[in-house]
């Protein structure tokens, strides 16, 4: 159970210490046990002075996320909101006689900071990390951070924190008035000690948060500003309903006072907790954290083992991209080309990268020199005697990469893991001519890799606990959301991914509209549409994968010559500079008529008539045509075992498709339409379309059920 503890110095001043394991989340049990607390130390009369903190150097990570899920699921009732903000940090914290200082280390995050906006002053470490990141879980900060950040930062900054849940760190926090000074974390405590007491002196000023006006701009400014943010928030994300909920919340404030903003807040915040968006967010929150955790593996006891030094196989995009993630991240590289001049190339790639982060002034030049300084570029496997990881990254060849493994085997220490960063092909051929099965493991990253979220882990079933566990290591230290999945042709994204693009073409084929069908998708909440996608990969990328899904789930892969026609007029996509649109100097991509030539072409020798219902298809209709085939294909890849988690595959779905989040992830998002609803569309357009739309056995019996699609996997078969 979380709880606050509280002690009193000799000096007068009362430390209460909020505790909650392991990031001092503000649960039920905390709240009112940090009322109860403050209540005693405004009657004790040796307390003069207060100090807010939070155990083991970390402030509060806010409110208990766990609580809305449990609400969300129908298992508790909602959060007593109002109460919280009004009764206890309102009118018993901020309201009180004796004046509190919040000091934080660490983080102070959502309900964590606005506990702290509601002391009377703040100091925090430089280090410590400060914002409200609410809107990520689809609601609005509720406990008066929306009335006590504009007022302490400003409209502007306050809308730019909160809009993009981006946290600031403490020195940024004190030039913003966020805090009002840093210490470090040895004298944290002391310095907030005296801090408070100097304000019971009036030796600093005693400031309610909730009632400063200075920093908020004149009316008609803060209506420019709301107006300007509600234009933004509508464009940026047309799909969301709470980045506006908060602007109005916060001008109700504005206008009608504080207190007014306070009920307005907890009222909006209620409003959209049981939102689907919202649901959809806190399912993702805890998926994401979820995908360090595999059954049979992480919960052995085993220890990652020390990663030391990584080499890297190939220069090209991905592999400078996995170099340029590694060094960051303070890994020593050795980066393998065939010859100088793709060696240089690949190093150059690099630098590149690291370069970029300068010029944005997210890196200082003496910084970018020591990171650059830990690659080191070689020809041959000389250096690879003391390497303890390395990572294939050439192109997608069967023959070259068992010759790789073969000499990696021979060159490597017998410790080293072998791991490739193959998006498609098996990984038992790929290891087929070395006998180090248990060490081979793939590591799929996405392009830009050094910016992409996403690792693929694969395993085989020789892959050892240890190495998945080492593997799962470097990925959390370079930032990375790892998602650990079986061994097939695909392996889980690409797998998800192929249905995508084809049940596009296949409509298109048919007579559907390349055009509405990438507007449909992007209304839906993709980054880009199918075709801007083909365009974006290349034809040549598109055509090859393309060929894998057809060799190996041949029944059930549709084909269009569209993509191969077009490549033969040297029509490729945008790096030719015309695919499926035509682009310009700036990359601005525009619908191109010239495309219609070649999908009359494409139909006619193909023997494939056009469909009237097809050419008529609405936004939505499109939607489900594309994305069911996506679901069917997740749910075989389930249902194989691939992904021991259905959450697993909704991350695996937003970090590597762009899937929006809001909605959940696809089997998520699936289960909110339902199982039965989408096998009968499935039947039906199988009939009229083909293979490629028949619902895979799992689908159809989760919805003879009337199941939902993601129940654990021997739920659903014991239930099957
Ligand atoms: C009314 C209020 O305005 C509403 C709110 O306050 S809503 C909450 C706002 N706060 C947030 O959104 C912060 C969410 N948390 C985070 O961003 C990150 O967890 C963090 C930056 C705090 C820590 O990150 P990191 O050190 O990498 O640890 P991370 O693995 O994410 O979390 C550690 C554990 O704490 C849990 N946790 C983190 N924040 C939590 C929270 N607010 N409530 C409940 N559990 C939380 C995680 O689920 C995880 O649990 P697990 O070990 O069982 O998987």
């Amino acid at each position: 159970m979380g709880r606050t503890v509280m002690e009193v110095g000799s000096d007068g001043v009362a430390v209460i210490t909020l505790i909650n394991p392991p990031v001092n989340s503000l649960s039920v049990d905390v709240l009112e046990s940090l009322h109860e607390t403050y209540r005693q130390a405004l009657q004790r009369d040796d307390v003069k002075a207060i100090v807010v903190t939070g155990a083991n150097g970390r402030f509060s990570g806010g409110f208990d996320i766990t609580a809305f899920r449990k609400f969300q699921a129908g298992n508790s009732p909602a959060p007593k909101l109002g109460y919280v903000s009004v009764e206890i940090l309102a009118d018993t914290l901020e309201d009180a006689k004796k004046p509190a200082v919040a000091a934080i280390d660490g983080l102070a995050l959502g309900g964590g900071l606005e506990v702290a906006m509601s002391c009377h002053a703040r100091i925090s470490t430089s280090n410590a990390q400060l914002g409200l990141p609410e809107l990520q879980l689809g609601v609005i900060p509720g406990f008066g951070g929306t009335q006590r950040l504009p007022r302490l930062v400003g409209l502007a900054k306050s809308l730019e924190m909160i809009l993009t849940s981006k946290p600031v760190k403490g020195e940024e926090a004190l030039d913003l008035g966020l805090v009002d000074a840093i210490a470090p974390p040895e004298e944290l405590l002391s310095t907030a000690r005296r801090w408070a007491l100097d304000i019971l002196e009036r030796r600093r000023p005693w400031i309610n948060s909730l009632y400063r006006n200075d920093k908020l701009e004149p009316l008609g400014e803060a209506r420019e500003i709301l107006n300007f943010a509600r234009t933004q928030a509508r464009k940026q994300a047309p799909n969301l309903k709470h980045p506006l909920v908060l602007i109005d919340v916060i001008e109700e404030g504005i206008v009608s006072g504080p207190r007014a903003g306070l009920w307005k807040e907890a009222e909006a915040f209620e409003g959209l907790l049981p939102s689907d968006t919202s649901r959809s967010l806190v399912h993702i929150f805890f998926a994401q954290r979820g995908t360090t955790k595999v059954p049979g593996v992480t919960d052995r006891g085993l220890v990652p083992r020390p990663i030391n030094k990584v080499a890297i196989l190939g220069g090209g995009l991905m592999g400078s991209g996995i170099a340029t993630a590694l060094v960051l991240n303070n890994y020593p590289v050795i980066l393998k080309e065939v010859n100088e001049k793709f060696l240089q190339a690949g190093i150059d790639r690099v630098k590149a990268n690291l370069l970029s982060r300068v010029k944005k002034g997210r890196m200082t030049q003496q910084k970018f020199e020591k990171t650059f300084s830990l690659l080191k570029g070689v020809l041959d496997y000389d250096s690879f005697k003391d390497v303890d990881l390395v990572i294939e990254a050439v192109i997608e060849n069967v023959s070259l990469k068992q010759q790789i493994f073969a000499d990696l085997e021979k060159y490597c220490p017998p410790h080293c893991i072998l791991a490739s960063n193959t998006s498609t092909i098996d990984l038992n051929l790929i290891g087929k001519r070395t006998k180090s099965h248990d060490r081979i493991i793939g590591a799929h990253f996405f392009s830009p890799a050094h910016v992409m979220p996403l690792l693929e882990i694969i395993r085989t079933d020789k892959t050892s606990s240890q190495v998945i566990v080492d593997l799962l290591d470097v990925g959390k230290k370079i930032k990375k959301t790892p998602v650990v999945v079986g061994n097939c042709t695909g392996f889980a994204v690409n797998r998800m991914f192929f249905p995508y693009t084809q049940a596009a073409l296949l409509l298109v084929d048919r007579g559907a509209d390349i055009y509405q069908i990438d507007r449909a998708i992007t209304k839906f909440g993709m980054p880009m549409g199918p075709f801007r996608l083909c365009d974006l990969v290349g034809f040549g990328v598109g055509v090859a994968t393309g060929k894998q899904f057809i060799d190996n789930f041949p029944e059930r892969t549709y084909m269009s010559i569209l993509l191969p026609l077009m490549m033969e007029d040297k029509r490729a996509g945008e790096s030719t500079r015309r695919g499926f649109y035509v682009y310009n100097d700036r990359r601005k991509a525009s619908p191109d008529p010239e495309v219609k030539k070649y999908i009359e072409k494409a139909r006619s020798m193909s023997g494939i008539t056009i469909d009237p219902k097809l050419t008529k298809l609405s936004d939505e209709e499109i939607v489900e045509m594309v994305f069911f085939p996506v679901v069917n294909e997740t749910c075989r890849v389930y249902s194989e075992g691939i992904a021991v988690k259905a959450a697993d595959l909704d991350i695996a779905g937003v970090m590597g498709m762009g899937f929006p989040p809001y909605r959940g992830g696809i089997m998520f998002w699936a289960d909110s339409i339902g199982s039965k609803y989408i096998c009968s569309k499935l039947e039906e357009w199988s009939n009229l379309y083909g293979e490629f739309f028949k619902p895979c056995a799992y689908l159809a019996e989760r919805a003879a059920k009337g199941a939902p699609l993601s129940t654990p996997l021997e739920q659903a078969m014991s239930r099957l």
